[in-house]
């Protein structure tokens, strides 16, 4: 792969000025309506992915992704079609003052009543998992929200990830782990009974996102780590660049990794895992003769 391409942080800052919130909450039911609300939407509907009776607990980290999603949760909970109620939740990991100042400020300039509390992850992961500190973050994270959740009494957590996470991640496991594993819309906690992690923003597209935000004027923040930052190239970045690049000769591309989670032949697969238990097509060849 070039080693000229990014490595580190895209960094998100919006050129214009910051936009009223009434004009912010209007452009999500109109301007963005089709980008992002109806897939929004569209997500929960095919995936199932909130019922009446539902407790969800957003995750907000303070990026563009989850700020956008607390937004279109507060829209959703509006149209009062489905009867669910919503918590807001951030934890901080050890988030530099400055940072923590933007989120809160952010939150209330949104109108985002946010739970934060504190998780003193970057810590802990800075002294126990120096060389692999995003995965151990991303463990401990989890877990974190998971119990905040609970005990505000939701039975859903919902986060931030989108179209391009789904894509960048399905071929992350292929190029360099050697699986096809997607990342799922919903999927139910292994060690929280009754939880279940749902991905409402499945279907939206990372550059609409973008171009929202930066319609908003809200700076979000960005690469808020502070024990991986500068210190490891991170794959992701590399992925993108990747598919950007094969993008120029073949614009569906993402389209068609995405799909191919949809559209697996199970009559031309060597081998697959399920609960645990590995098999191979051998163990069924004699099958039905
Ligand atoms: N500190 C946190 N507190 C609460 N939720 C978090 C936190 N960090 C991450 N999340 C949740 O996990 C999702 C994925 O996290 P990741 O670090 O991959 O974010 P991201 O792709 O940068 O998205 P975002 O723009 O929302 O930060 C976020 O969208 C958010 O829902």
């Amino acid at each position: 792969m070039d080693n000229s391409i990014q490595s580190t942080c895209p960094v998100l800052v919006p050129e214009g000025e910051r936009k009223p919130l009434s004009e912010i909450e209007r452009s999500i039911i109109t301007r963005y309506r089709h980008k992002l609300y109806s897939k929004f939407v569209r997500a929960i509907s095919d995936y199932n992915l909130i019922q009446d009776g539902d407790k969800v607990a957003v995750a907000i980290s303070g990026g563009k992704d989850s700020l956008l999603m607390a937004k279109l949760f507060q829209e959703l909970v509006k149209h009062n079609k489905i009867k669910f109620e919503v918590e807001f939740i951030a934890m901080d990991p050890g988030y530099h003052p400055d940072i923590k100042k933007l989120l809160e400020e952010n939150c209330k300039y949104l109108n985002i009543p946010v739970h934060i509390f504190d998780g003193k992850i970057f810590e802990v992961v800075d002294r126990i998992a120096k060389d692999y500190p995003c995965y151990m973050c991303a463990r401990m994270r989890r877990g974190a929200l998971y119990n905040k959740a609970k005990e505000l009494g939701c039975n859903k957590l919902a986060l931030g990830h989108h179209y391009n996470d789904v894509i960048e991640t399905t071929l992350l496991n292929v190029l360099y782990s050697g699986n096809f594993k997607t990342m799922m819309p919903k999927l139910k906690a292994q060690n929280f009974e009754g939880m279940e992690l749902i991905r409402p923003m499945y279907y939206i597209e990372e550059h609409h996102i973008e171009q929202f935000t930066n319609y908003t004027g809200i700076w979000p923040l960005n690469c808020a780590c502070m024990v991986a930052a500068k210190k490891i190239g991170n794959k992701r970045y590399e992925i993108k660049e990747f598919i950007k690049n094969i993008k120029k000769d073949f614009p569906d591309v993402e389209k068609s990794i995405f799909k191919a989670a949809e559209n697996v032949n199970m009559e031309a697969i060597l081998g697959w895992q399920n609960k645990g238990k590995k098999y191979s097509f051998l163990d069924f060849y004699d099958e039905n003769e």
